[in-house]
């Protein structure tokens, strides 16, 4: 069935979704990685792909940012389209001296200053955790693709102009090693569906040194986090 916001038709996703932010990198990916692309949504445009990825299909469509547009497409693919797996692929900001620009965050968890896994929650504290089996062969492609990982705990903000101007201390402080927009409600939707959801994120933005990469070089290291996102995606399928 088509949602207010996804134009596909039954059956045009397949089980494993990636996420990224930005429609037009999920046009890039789907192009540039997917053999066979075909567009199937673009609705507000929000552009929606399957293809194959090494034989095996695999869709790919945009969230937009923050919480509240990131969970309302992961509702509706993993209600409406049968879609069983959550890939996002982001770009985020460190907030760790030892994680650097280029580097790859596997987000293991997700805390945040948002209310919406409250609302879902009953106004407790959800415990925002990526899909182990998801995580564990993320980390095993990232080590053979020779980048630098980085396993742990990222923070998802309402606000990418934040007016808490001790936030990153405060991160640090709770050893969470970057910031970005839409992992901990990913994983609260994912968690009731009984889905898997995994962010794979990569370092843009140094916000302890404010060093951040240009345009050219975040094609170069996202090729990194799109082919780790990929085989994830298709291992075991
Ligand atoms: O690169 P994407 O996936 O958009 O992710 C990050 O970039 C956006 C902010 O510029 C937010 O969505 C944040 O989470
Ligand atoms: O949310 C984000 C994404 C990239 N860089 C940041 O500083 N924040």
């Amino acid at each position: 069935m088509t949602t207010p916001h996804i134009q596909a038709k039954p059956g045009q996703f397949s089980e494993s979704c990636l996420l990224p932010g930005d429609p037009l990198r999920a046009k890039f990916i789907a192009e540039r990685y997917l053999d066979t692309p075909t567009l199937i949504n673009e609705t507000r445009n929000m552009l929606g792909y399957t293809g194959f990825y090494q034989g095996t299909r695999v869709s790919v469509m945009g969230t937009g940012m923050g919480l509240p547009s990131c969970m309302l497409y992961a509702e509706e693919l993993l209600r409406e389209f049968n879609v069983k797996r959550l890939i996002r692929v982001g770009s985020c900001g460190s907030t760790d001296p030892h994680v650097a620009l280029n580097d790859m965050v596997l987000a293991a968890g997700a805390s945040t200053d948002s209310n919406a896994n409250r609302q879902q929650f009953a106004g407790y504290d959800f415990s925002a955790i990526a899909d182990y089996r998801l995580l564990n062969t993320a980390v095993e492609k990232a080590e053979r693709e020779g980048v630098n990982v980085h396993v742990g705990k990222v923070f998802s903000t309402d606000s990418f102009y934040h007016p808490n101007r001790t936030l990153i201390k405060t991160l640090n402080r709770m050893h969470i090693l970057a910031i970005e927009m839409e992992a901990a409600g990913l994983y609260s939707v994912a968690s009731r569906y009984r889905a898997e959801a995994l962010a794979i994120l990569t370092v843009s933005d140094d916000l302890l040194t404010q060093q951040h990469l240009s345009s050219e070089q975040r094609e170069r290291s996202f090729d990194h986090m799109i082919t780790v996102a990929l085989e994830t995606a298709v291992c075991g399928y």
